[in-house]
């Protein structure tokens, strides 16, 4: 039948379209089904905007150094033309999904699709309605942003980020900034490097909770002040009106903040409006994520959710962990786990920061002994060389086993250096290759190496550092 399935999959982000590739090159006939933009938030309005304005950012950092290295002549930032730049990529990397959902003979379904019964998905569109029906579903909706109570948001003045790069950049240069997530803590550095000014509101200090150290703390708010990018704590968002002139912010201590617009950095809820889970017998929790097992099986054993619509850790990397699970337990029938403490994290701003395994304290509370080995870039030759040496590599390591339990990485190119200690294949031996190489020099990466030898020197850990005689 034409439109029978053995995998329908609903919403095509990060994770909706991975599940799709993989589905496909694992022999299932797949449909995906996408209401808006191919491509979800990650590749329109999150991750690969932003890390292409975050590049453009650092070139205007970086060329602050250019006298000194012999290169004459200065940066003018131009918002117009880096939001130029941010589509044109991100219609060239759509155009290559689509193309090869297109080579793999995966069938794109354009409309809302709502869940009728457990085995069957109406897509509606602008040509109708029809029916498609799948041996499994994966229901990969993904999330919107969160609009604080009182607030509506206006075109050109009051935006969340899917508007920030839907839409053209709004006139004037005086923004302000509400939410200290990540958001908040990427878009703040960003804009003010783009040649906004920026006022950046929050209720706590920036990434809060967020698992990173005190001292990578520490570092991105010397980085941030450096820049002129000031976190005001205890500043929170409470109301927005539209003026002839821009919008007059309203804070929860009556103060007020004229600008020219306002961006909301202030979280993002899971998305499943109009997708009637009960309707299959999946069920959603009271924060309105679809609950799975670790397996990311719903309610009805064969009916899949990963990414955005079922964890609150929301990030294009975990939905891509996710779809790889979830496609891998349907083509196998098996039960694996998704790989929340194997997958890495980082934040994109005035520095990189990331991250991946366990933080100090449930490292403690899961009864290790922890270890740490440190390593920082103020002595690597390469990072010299870059004039970009601050920040540090931080290795987390049982003391009686030997096991690596978490890594934390903070500087230049961080988010590509995790992946070094997310892809250790045993974390039992995971010290012994770091430490032994081999690694090309002058790098970042051998820096890696140099915080497992510390291990040794300062814990007494050389069993696990060094070759076993
Ligand atoms: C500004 C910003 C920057 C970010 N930067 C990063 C980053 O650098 N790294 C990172 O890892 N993460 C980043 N994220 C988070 C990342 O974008 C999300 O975690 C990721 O997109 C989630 O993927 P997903 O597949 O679960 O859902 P989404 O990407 O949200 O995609 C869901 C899709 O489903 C569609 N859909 C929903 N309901 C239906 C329906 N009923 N019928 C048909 N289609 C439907 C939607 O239209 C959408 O296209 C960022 C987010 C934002 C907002
Ligand atoms: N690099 C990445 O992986 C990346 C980048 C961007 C976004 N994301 C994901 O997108 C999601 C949304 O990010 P986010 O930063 O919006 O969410 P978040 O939940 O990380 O932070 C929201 C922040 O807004 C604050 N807030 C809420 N209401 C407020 C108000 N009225 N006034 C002032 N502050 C207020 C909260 O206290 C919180 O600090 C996150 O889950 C994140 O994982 C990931």
């Amino acid at each position: 039948m034409a439109n029978q399935y053995d995998l329908a999959i609903i919403g095509s982000g990060p994770g909706g379209y991975r599940a799709a590739v993989l589905g496909a090159l694992r022999g299932l006939k797949v449909a995906i089904v996408e209401k808006d933009t191919w491509g979800g938030c990650c590749l329109n309005r999150g991750c690969v905007p932003k890390k292409d304005w975050h590049h453009t950012a650092r070139i205007l950092a970086a060329s602050e150094g250019f006298a000194e290295r012999g290169i004459r002549g200065s940066l003018e930032p131009d918002l117009e033309a880096a939001w130029d730049h941010q589509k044109a990529v991100v219609e060239e990397v759509r155009g290559n999904y689509t193309d090869y959902m297109k080579r793999l003979g995966i069938a794109a379904h354009v409309g809302h699709g709502t869940l009728v019964d457990a085995h069957t998905v109406r897509v509606s569109g602008d040509g109708g309605e029809s029916d498609l029906t799948a041996d499994h579903l994966i229901l990969a909706t993904g999330s919107h942003a969160r609009i604080p109570e009182g607030i509506t948001p206006e075109s050109g003045r009051i935006l969340t980020t899917d508007m920030l790069f839907d839409e053209r950049p709004p006139e004037g240069r005086r923004v302000a900034l509400a939410g200290g997530g990540v958001i908040g803590t990427e878009l703040a550095w960003i804009l003010t490097r783009l040649g906004c000014e920026v006022t950046w509101l929050m209720g706590t200090k920036p990434l809060r909770g967020a698992g990173f150290t005190p001292q990578a703390l520490r570092t991105l708010e010397a980085a941030l002040s450096r820049e002129g990018v000031k976190a005001q704590t205890d500043r929170r968002l409470a109301g927005a009106r539209v003026t002839d002139n821009g919008v007059t912010v309203e804070l929860a201590d009556g103060a007020t903040e004229e600008v020219d617009w306002l961006l909301l950095g202030t979280g993002r809820v899971p998305h499943t409006a109009g997708l009637e889970p009960a309707a299959a017998g999946v069920e959603v929790d009271g924060d309105g994520f679809i609950t799975t097992g670790a397996d990311l099986r719903t309610a009805a054993g064969h009916i899949f959710a990963i990414g955005d619509v079922r964890t609150p850790i929301m990030t294009a990397n975990q939905a891509l962990a996710d779809a790889t699970t979830a496609v891998d337990n349907i083509v196998t029938g098996s039960a694996r786990e998704t790989p929340e403490k194997r997958v890495p994290w980082a934040v994109y701003s005035a520095v990189e920061l990331a991250r991946v395994g366990m933080d100090d304290d449930t490292a403690e509370d899961e009864g290790w002994e922890p270890a740490v080995g440190f390593a920082a870039f103020e002595t690597s030759p390469r990072a010299l060389g870059q004039g970009d040496a601050e920040g540090h590599v931080r290795l987390l390591a049982d003391m009686d086993e030997g096991t690596l339990l978490g890594t934390e990485i903070v500087g230049d190119e961080a988010a590509e250096l995790i992946h070094l200690a997310a892809l250790a294949p045993d974390p039992d031996t995971a010290l012994r290759l770091l430490a032994g190489g081999p690694w090309n020099h002058p790098t970042r990466g051998e820096e890696l190496g140099n915080a497992a030898e510390t291990m040794a020197a300062q814990w007494g850990m050389g069993e696990f550092v060094f070759p076993e005689e």
